[in-house]
């Protein structure tokens, strides 16, 4: 599929000299007019859109199917009427695009060369009702570096803590490998991992649960690998840092409207409004799908679903794929439902209230974002009308809560968080209740689905998949995008994209060190 190499192309993706390139299987440039195969992409979310990205772009005939009426999966965006009569555009969530997100970054590239409509946010405080605010504006980027200076910074984590850490149950953090990493560790919970490392209570809270509630589990649920990733690929194994960009405009005209424009432009058929329900072999190689309308036949098919669409394409394919494989897709797991509130105030809040607050410890509250502070539309709304925009993420939401009560139980955290808002009216709101995030719990990394598919013909992609490198989330998605479509130029002899990642093992030959101590056996 793809190899690593060291040669570099000479276009850097981000700061860290230690980011590794893969080149693709080398093949033509491109499909010549008369033998472009049609490829169905299903799906429209971000690794459906870098899937037929790296298609259309090799002058493969694609056709994007997507269920819903826009692009763009869980950073779609609609417009809607708010009560006072203005038109807004609402979308799924605040989304942080960090910088070591070398592939999607790269898709985003192909209508913005400069990333101009990527703003970054000053900073990421986490607050903790306790009372204590960390903040990762002045942490050092590079390891170990970023870590020390967490510690040195830090008022919820310090040095005592430090001392009281069971040092030899830390070091696997020191040097987390891809795919190793799975083998030794997807067994463990998260939980158990950080009582076994010994995390200070409120360390717990603020560092790690906010990267596992980023994966919209109760860290119980969660596999200790998928944790330890997030630490690799945020903290010690990339010198990107910790601080990210957020399109400054709603989704839809920041990222996906201008993606759709492009691949129109490179033939690429657009369908949105279009679920489709059975993907069947075809007698004549490639398949045959079936949509609410009819029947279409394809050369090739990328399934870029999330979890619960994939389980019930496969359920409605009896022919699609072995039953092992079947049956793996059919034990994927759904994330509990989660809440994204979207308020439009009278009032402004604070002047100093940062784009983008993570909290914890506040019944359930997990971030607060003022969207004023970064995106255009919201920014020209405060100038026009006054007030804010603030948006309240609850993730890991029992699944047999009462829904108003949680929403109402979230207005109220606001108000604790930011007492101002007590006085503001609330113009409008809007509520987003989901449940489409992956689950990873323990023991199951094995079992997931990878890209390729007992089909040549037939590519998987979405954050869902098991993917052998320190990719996650949006990342994911695109990278597994792009996997999938030169896993299927491949087999055609035509050359797909150059990815890039973090370093797929601990950067430093003493962080190396510190990690393979932790492989020896304890001495009596
Ligand atoms: C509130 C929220 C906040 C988040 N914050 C972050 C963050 O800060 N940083 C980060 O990296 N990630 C974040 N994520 C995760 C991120 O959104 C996902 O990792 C990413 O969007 C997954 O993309 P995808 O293409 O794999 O899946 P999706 O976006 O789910 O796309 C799948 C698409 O398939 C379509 N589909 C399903 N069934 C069918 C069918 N039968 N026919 C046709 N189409 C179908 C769906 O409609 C959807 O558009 C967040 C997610 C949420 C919900």
């Amino acid at each position: 599929m793809s190899r690593p190499t060291s040669t570099r192309p000479a276009a850097r993706r981000g700061r860290d000299r230690k980011a590794e390139v893969l080149m693709p299987v080398p093949g033509r440039d491109r499909f010549a007019r008369e033998d472009a195969p049609s490829v169905a992409v299903v799906g429209g979310g971000i690794a459906g859109l870098a899937a037929a990205t790296g298609l259309a772009e090799r002058g493969a005939r694609v056709t994007l199917y997507e269920r819903e009426d826009s692009l763009g999966g869980r950073l779609a965006g609609h417009r809607t009427r708010l009560a006072d009569g203005s038109e807004v555009t609402m979308s799924r969530g605040f989304h942080a695009f960090f910088r070591q997100y070398y592939n999607l970054r790269g898709l985003l590239r192909r209508t913005d060369p400069a990333l101009a409509r990527l703003t970054p946010l000053p900073d990421y405080p986490l607050r903790h009702s306790g009372g204590l605010t960390d903040s990762f504006a002045r942490v050092p980027r590079t390891p170990p570096l970023s870590a020390l200076g967490f510690v040195a910074l830090s008022p919820t984590f310090g040095l005592r803590d430090l001392a009281a850490l069971d040092a030899r149950a830390a070091l696997p953090l020191m040097d987390v490998r891809v795919p190793d990493v799975y083998a030794r560790f997807d067994r463990v919970g998260a939980t158990a991992f950080l009582e076994r490392v010994r995390f200070p209570e409120a360390a717990h809270h603020l560092a790690f649960e906010v990267f596992s509630r980023s994966f919209f589990a109760d860290p119980r649920e969660l596999s200790a690998a998928e944790l330890m990733l997030m630490f690799h690929i945020y903290f010690l194994g990339s010198s990107e840092g910790l601080l990210f960009d957020v399109p400054d405009e709603p989704f839809p005209q920041a990222l996906w409207e201008p993606l759709a424009d492009y691949l129109q432009r490179l033939g690429t058929t657009v369908r949105t409004g279009t679920p489709v329900h059975r993907v069947e072999p075809a007698g004549s190689g490639g398949a045959e799908l079936r949509t609410g309308t009819g029947t279409e036949r394809h050369d090739a098919v990328v399934l870029a679903l999330d979890t619960a669409g994939l389980r019930q394409v496969v359920a409605d394919s009896p022919r699609l794929g072995t039953a092992p494989w079947r049956e793996d897709i059919a034990a994927l797991r759904t994330a509990p439902p989660f809440l994204v509130s979207r308020l439009w105030l009278d009032r402004p809040v604070r002047a100093d209230r940062p784009g983008f607050l993570g909290t914890s410890g506040y019944d359930g509250l997990d971030n607060i974002s003022v969207l004023e502070r970064y995106e255009g539309e919201a920014a020209r709304r405060a100038a026009k009308h006054g007030g804010s925009v603030v948006e309240l993420h609850a993730y890991a939401v029992d699944p047999g809560a009462d829904r108003e009560t949680v929403q109402d139980a979230l207005l109220g955290q606001l108000r604790r968080v930011y007492p101002e808002t007590r006085q503001a009216r609330v113009v409008d709101v809007r509520h987003e209740w989901r449940s489409d995030c992956p689950l990873f719990p323990a023991g199951t990394h094995h079992r997931r689905p990878t890209v390729r598919t007992p089909h040549p013909w037939l590519t998987l992609a979405g954050d869902g998949l098991r993917c052998d490198l320190p990719v996650a989330l949006m990342e994911r998605a695109a990278t597994t995008g792009f996997l999938a479509s030169n896993a299927l130029l491949a087999g055609w002899g035509v050359r797909g994209q150059v990815l890039w990642t973090v370093p797929r093992a601990g950067r430093s030959p003493v962080l190396r060190a510190l990690g393979a101590l932790a492989e020896r056996p304890a001495r009596r």
